[in-house]
């Protein structure tokens, strides 16, 4: 049965009584079957709104009763309604008025002390009341705007934080990755799909100086704490990955690009490196002139892998670095008639704290001394001969044996000084040991290139040793990049080690080759750029800064 609502509709104004007992105007804006009026009212220049009884509104306006109406008992009803009363919501009018549409505009209805401070709105001003409660909300008082705006952007917050946690989970199930490096792996990751890599030119070089890198695949270390790869190889260029974070916390990747002779890829062999780098200088030696091959990177890159031998557990493999291969194809070309007369003697020594100690004499420590032409001599220094590569694969072993090492923070068995392995072709007859030698080949695998971390070691010992590496290399930078110059300007005095390449260094025909290794992991980061920098100091080797979304050149 639908109930009478006599004169009350939408628009007419009514008294109703509020539950202080104060009674005042307010304005109809809609009835609702069986028997409740809602109603608003302009209060304190806020517009509030309530719902009444019929029975009250009867009660309290007699002249808007239907004919028929019977008076009842009004005070429970009152009490029971003006509990639902609420304010109306930040500009808009309310459709039932016990629901409340956010937490941060709720706010207890004041008493109204008096009928006075209630405004009644017109019909009129109820067609207008759109734009006159967007007025309300700007005058709404700034510490209730701060709540609203807090409360925004706490939502905002959250949802954004559910995203990532989303995105997250997503990429750390793709990659298994570290948890504090997935958001660069995810950005390198797609780093690679929009910059699609390029295979290598395939061109072995002949140059003066070569420089090439070689990265190894991640170590068990490194893959146990599911660290993220931020080196990618196209074509010659060697791209590194290098995590930055912004003041505000922003991560973004800054990609740096490096031009080499040539980029190993992670499945080229140590047969290959050596094709590409240390091969052709075997044809050098014979023309007579002096080679050098060096092996250059951070502790526990590879440079022994790649030099001596790949390892198995703590076991190498002798016959697999480039010491054997180019002691191999030595004993190729020798074989040809024209190079009857020659024959080959190896020496392995390596240079320890700026002093020399003979591998294949027990480290006997050996004295440099210079003569008057400045000539360096390394005075009892065993040169031995050998006729087949299970000679020099067994003098390998012996000297190998006998490398000092110690243990880093990357590498629990790293070598601590620089070894030099050298092929000297010598002419048997002669008189001194400067005539016997026809050319030579030098292969040198440096000590790992000391990270801050382990200079500052609180070992003594460690410390003294990763001052003399550091300084024995930048003495080497001086002279690579003096190479081919004589002897006045190549500044070898300033380190054993290039005291003992002296003639390696001096003259236009000798030549160089250096194999960078590198750790691709994302902790290495720091030190794959300091070799990478290192490199492009000695060489023509091109460092590209790229802007963050540059496309691969
Ligand atoms: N290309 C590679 N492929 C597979 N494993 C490699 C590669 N390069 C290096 N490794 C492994 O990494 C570990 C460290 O290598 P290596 O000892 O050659 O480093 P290093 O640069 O000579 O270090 P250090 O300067 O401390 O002597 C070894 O266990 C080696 O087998």
């Amino acid at each position: 049965m639908t109930t009478d609502f006599g004169g009350v509709q939408k628009d007419v104004s009514i008294l109703i009584e509020r539950s202080n007992g104060s009674q005042h105007q307010a304005l109809v804006t809609t009835v609702e079957q069986p028997n409740t009026v809602n109603c608003e009212w302009f209060e304190h220049d806020d517009i509030k709104g309530k719902g009444v009884s019929l029975n009250m509104v009867f009660n309290l306006n007699p002249h808007l009763r239907p004919q028929n109406f019977k008076p009842q008992n009004i005070k429970s009803e009152a009490d029971n309604l003006s509990r639902k009363s609420v304010m109306i919501s930040s500009g808009s009018r309310l459709k039932k008025e016990n629901k409340v549409p956010t937490m941060a505009v709720r706010r207890e209805v004041p008493s109204v002390s008096s009928r006075s401070e209630s405004r009644l709105p017109t019909a009129k001003s109820s067609s207008s009341s759109k734009v006159r409660r967007t007025e309300v909300y700007a005058k709404k008082e700034p510490t209730v705007r701060n709540i609203d705006k807090i409360q925004n952007e706490r939502i905002e917050r959250r949802e954004n934080q559910a995203k990532q946690r989303h995105v997250r989970d997503q990429v750390k199930a793709k990659h298994d990755v570290n948890d504090s490096q997935w958001e660069f792996a995810e950005m390198i990751e797609d780093w690679r799909d929009d910059n699609p890599a390029h295979p290598p030119h395939h061109k072995r070089m002949n140059y003066k100086i070569n420089v090439c890198v070689r990265k190894r695949p991640l170590n068990k270390k490194e893959t146990k704490n599911k660290e993220t790869d931020v080196v990618t190889r196209s074509g010659e260029i060697l791209y590194v990955h290098q995590p930055m974070t912004k003041v505000d916390l922003t991560k973004y990747l800054e990609n740096l690009a490096f031009r080499f002779d040539y980029v190993f890829d992670l499945d080229d062999d140590n047969r290959k490196v050596y094709e590409y780098t240390a091969k052709p200088l075997v044809e050098s030696i014979f023309k007579g002139t002096r080679a050098t091959c060096f092996a250059y990177g951070q502790t526990g890159s590879g440079k022994t892998h790649t030099m001596g031998g790949e390892f198995s557990g703590k076991n190498q493999n002798c016959a697999n670095g480039i010491y054997a291969f180019a002691a191999e194809d030595v004993f190729k070309k020798l074989r040809q008639p024209v190079y009857s007369h020659l024959q080959l003697t190896v020496s392995f020594f390596e240079i320890y704290a700026n002093k020399v100690f003979d591998l294949l004499n027990n480290s006997q420590r050996l004295r440099i001394l210079e003569d008057k032409q400045g000539k360096i001599r390394t005075v009892g220094l065993v040169d031995q001969v050998v006729n087949t590569v299970d000679d020099v694969i067994s003098v390998l072993r012996e000297g190998s044996r006998c490398r000092t090492s110690g243990q880093t923070s990357a590498n629990s068995n790293s070598s601590r000084s620089h070894a030099v392995f050298q092929l000297s072709l010598v002419a048997p007859g002669r008189k001194t040991h400067e005539d016997r030698t026809h050319g030579m080949f030098s292969l040198i695998d440096l000590a790992g290139n000391e990270r801050g971390a382990d200079t500052m070691s609180s070992d003594r010992i460690t410390r003294q040793e990763g001052a003399d590496i550091n300084k024995s290399l930048l003495a080497l930078k001086e002279c690579i990049r003096a190479m081919g110059k004589d002897a006045l300007h190549v500044p070898f005095r300033g380190s054993t080690l290039t005291k003992v390449l002296r003639d390696s260094f001096i003259g236009e025909d000798s030549k160089t080759c250096m194999i960078a290794t590198l750790s691709p992991g994302f902790s290495s980061c720091e030190n794959t750029i300091n070799t990478l920098r290192y490199l492009t100091s000695i060489s023509y080797v091109q460092i590209i800064q790229l802007a963050l979304d540059m496309p691969i050149a």
